[in-house]
């Protein structure tokens, strides 16, 4: 090793310390994301034929991964300059790093189901939705700017009918409502229940789309529910919602949680998720 050190110079593992930390930062910040999908199935699809490239002696192939090596950096921005522009964007903010964190505090939670709980006693419908790994400001960038501190008399007034956004849905980007009136993909799923009116679809295309999670009002039968990765809880109780979404958002509580859970749980509710997932169809309660 220390031959190795003695061979490289100081200058090199500079050199190479200072590429391997701009990797982890990008790696860090599309985490989560579809590019990190996309980067994932590039690199594993390049390194095969690399290697097949290498053992046997398929000239052709080695040409065309040539200039497809050299030409990488060009593919990915052209293949993410939308992923690009909006990380970009978000680099300068000082919380960029920590929205799981800042989205899972006691306050905000408290605020979104309180929210939820006046919304449904008073017969408002309204559709919340989660920011989580992947950044949703493509939504955002379509609805009514806020960019407002989390409150339950917000929300309330946003989603109030005589609101000039009540229509859509609010985004929380990093612990604060980014925008409201925002409109979200429909989802496509022929299984899902059609009971379901296009609330509920926005909330399942949005939840399919994305890894957001979605706060459901209804304004018809008055009941909330949590569309998570298409799976939709229904008839949840505020208590029910805040400590679900504590969970979700905060995935380290897990354990803690699990040992501590007794009776009527989050565990619970997420196995009921399970059972209502959109292809399932149909209310199991
Ligand atoms: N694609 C969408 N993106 C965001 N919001 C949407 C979208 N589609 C519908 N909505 C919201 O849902 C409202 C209509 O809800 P609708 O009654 O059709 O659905 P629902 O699922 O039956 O909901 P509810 O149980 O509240 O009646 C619209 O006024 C609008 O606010």
């Amino acid at each position: 090793m220390a031959e190795l050190f003695q061979k490289l110079g100081p200058w090199a593992i500079v050199d190479i310390l200072i590429i391997a930390a701009i990797i982890y930062r990008l790696l860090l910040l599309i985490r989560g994301t579809r590019a990190m999908q996309m980067v994932l199935g590039i690199l594993v699809l390049a390194g095969l034929t690399f290697l097949v490239s290498q053992i046997y002696p398929l000239t052709t192939l080695k040409w065309v991964m040539d200039k497809f090596y050299s030409s990488i950096i060009i593919i990915i921005v052209i293949l993410f300059q939308e992923d690009i522009r909006r990380v970009l964007s978000r680099m300068g903010k000082k919380t960029v790093f920590q929205s799981g964190e800042a989205v899972s505090s006691r306050q905000i939670l408290d605020e979104i189901t309180r929210a939820a709980s006046s919304l449904t006693s008073k017969k408002i419908g309204a559709l919340i939705v989660i920011e989580r790994n992947i950044i949703l400001s493509r939504y955002v960038d379509v609805g009514i700017l806020v960019d407002s501190r989390i409150s339950k008399e917000l929300l309330v007034a946003i989603f109030h009918p005589t609101s000039p956004v009540h229509d859509g849905a609010v985004i929380i980007q990093q612990g604060r409502i980014a925008a409201a009136g925002c409109f979200l993909p429909l989802t496509r799923d022929e299984r899902v229940d059609p009971d379901l009116g296009t609330r509920h679809r926005a909330a399942i295309g949005m939840s399919q789309e994305t890894d957001a999670l979605v706060v459901v009002v209804s304004e018809e039968t008055q009941a909330i529910s949590l569309v998570v990765d298409g799976n939709v809880s229904r008839n949840l109780g505020p208590k029910e919602l805040r400590k679900v979404l504590r969970n979700l958002l905060s995935p380290d509580r897990d354990v803690s949680e699990k040992k501590k859970s007794s009776g009527k749980n989050w565990n619970q509710v997420i196995e009921r998720m399970k059972i209502f997932r959109s292809g399932g169809g149909g209310e199991h309660e």
